[in-house]
């Protein structure tokens, strides 16, 4: 357990409150307070009663960065389309300004940040899958525990009206108190059981509709297009997300782990692919794309690993993603920076081509809006960008809402990080959506590009205890 000091929280508080009552808009007091080690697993358990349904998980393939999110203190949304990124960080701009933050030190990812997404194309017609998510959806925690290289940080965010009392402090500190009483005690994990498995698009039309695009990228200016599809499980019982976050962090190291709730739903996955982070003027974004299957032995596998870097079908596919990626992050950067050849990521179930690029940010770059301007790269939409998400709403028997799309954080000092999110499942009490997809280049050939499809499905099948 830990212990707590609670003054200072008390004295933002009456501030924020002064501030409340004469500007008449609600003021965001944020303290942060070093504490002993939690375990993140648990402290995400800690909320599933009192705090389900308002709670995420992040963490970043290096680990440097883990942040738990319990409840919410503020949310921001956007049904704004195209819109959405610009008014997601207008928003959060203004909320920033009046904030009361109380901290010892300068440390990226504590404080008031907050957690969510976008969803991939706001135009596609939407069904009632994703009835859950808007455009874009984030929410400010009211607690957060970072665990930021390696030492852990707990945030308490309060938003205080015109309306409140001081007595909410006490309020917020016995919620507190409760809730790191409750992370202490581990609680086994729960597994699922899976009753049935079930493609949405009958296999043969989806190699079909692979077929006509061929045919269509050979005759148009369409270079590649991403398509993919989605499997629907049906369980026992309750998806337990904790079971699954548990096997995701326990088999997919080298990948962002993520999940993100609203209300009742929840979106989660195991990515390996960054949008974009950016650290003080650091941008620092990925080309991943090009794929090959793991190998049953270490021999194997680095022959494939080398197939695949002499691939040309795929090296088209991650050239791609690389010229899209270079250009967008010179609109945004004084200086950015490339290796000319792509190298290996590998994952437990695939490997993939892949190409960090990092730049030096313009003076008056943001987050939200380099995500705008690089969303979706062609490694999710395709080349050219918006003809090809044309395509996808045209021919793809799939809602995507926010799989492939931008999911992530920002802080107060406009730090933050997105993956792209992919190998991800929409959990929905008993029922799960997986979504898979792949890039369609001139010379793709429609079995492979299925069974490429069925390796990405491997993350998340597994972690829900299906494979
Ligand atoms: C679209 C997905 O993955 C993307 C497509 C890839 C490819 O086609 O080779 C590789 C990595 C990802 O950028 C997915 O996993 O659903
Ligand atoms: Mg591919």
């Amino acid at each position: 357990m830990v212990t707590l000091l609670n003054t200072e929280l008390k004295i933002g508080i009456e501030q924020a409150l002064g501030r409340a009552k004469t500007s008449l808009v609600p003021v965001l007091v944020s303290e942060v307070q070093k504490v002993d080690h939690i375990e993140p697993l648990s402290f995400f358990a800690a909320g599933i009663e009192k705090y389900m349904g308002e709670r995420f998980f992040w963490k970043d393939p290096t680990e440097e960065t883990v942040l738990v999110g319990m409840g919410t203190c503020k949310q921001i949304q956007s049904i704004n389309g195209n819109e959405r990124f610009t008014e997601t960080q207008m928003e959060w701009n203004r909320l920033i300004s009046e904030a009361i933050i109380l901290k010892e030190q300068e440390k990226m990812g504590t404080g008031p940040i907050m957690f969510g997404g976008f969803s991939f194309d706001p135009l596609k017609e939407k069904t009632s899958l994703w009835s859950k998510y808007p455009d874009a959806l984030f929410h400010v925690p009211k607690y957060l525990l970072s665990i930021i290289e390696g030492q852990a940080y707990l945030t308490t965010n309060i938003i205080c009206t015109q309306h409140d009392q001081l007595s909410i402090v006490d309020q917020v500190l016995e919620e507190r108190h409760s809730l790191l009483s409750l992370a202490s005690l581990v609680k086994p994990f729960a597994k699922s059981r899976l009753i049935e498995e079930k493609e949405v698009v009958h296999p043969s039309e989806w190699k079909n509709s692979v077929r006509n695009l061929v045919e269509e990228l050979k005759n148009g200016q369409l270079k590649k297009v991403v398509l993919a599809r989605e499997l629907r499980l049906i369980f026992h019982d309750e998806v337990s997300i904790e079971g699954v976050l548990n096997k995701l962090l326990e088999e997919q190291k080298g990948s962002f782990i993520f999940a993100f709730e609203s209300n009742g739903d929840c979106f989660l996955g195991a990515s390996p692919e960054r949008l974009v982070k950016k650290e003080g003027n650091q941008l620092f974004s990925t080309c991943l794309a090009g794929s090959i299957a793991r190998g049953k032995t270490e021999d194997e596998d680095a022959k494939l690993g080398q197939i695949l870097l002499n691939d040309q079908k795929n090296l088209i596919e991650h050239h791609y993603v690389v010229e899209m990626i270079k250009e967008a992050m010179e609109q945004e950067c004084l200086e950015v920076r490339l290796p000319e050849q792509p190298t290996l990521l590998k994952t437990r179930d695939i490997q993939h081509l892949y190409t960090p690029v990092v730049g030096i940010a313009n003076p008056d770059c943001s987050l939200l809006l380099v995500v705008n301007s690089l969303h979706p790269t062609p490694a999710l939409g395709g080349l050219p960008q918006k003809a090809s998400v044309e395509k996808i709403r045209e021919i793809e028997a799939l809602d995507r809402g926010l799989y492939a799309a931008p999911i992530g954080w920002l802080d107060y000092a406009g730090n933050g990080e997105f993956a792209v999110a992919i190998r991800s499942a929409l959990i929905q009490k008993n029922e799960a959506s997986l979504f898979a997809g792949c890039g369609i280049v001139q010379d793709s050939d429609a079995d492979s590009e299925y069974v490429e499809t069925k390796i990405k499905f491997r993350p998340m099948l597994s972690a829900l205890g299906g494979f």
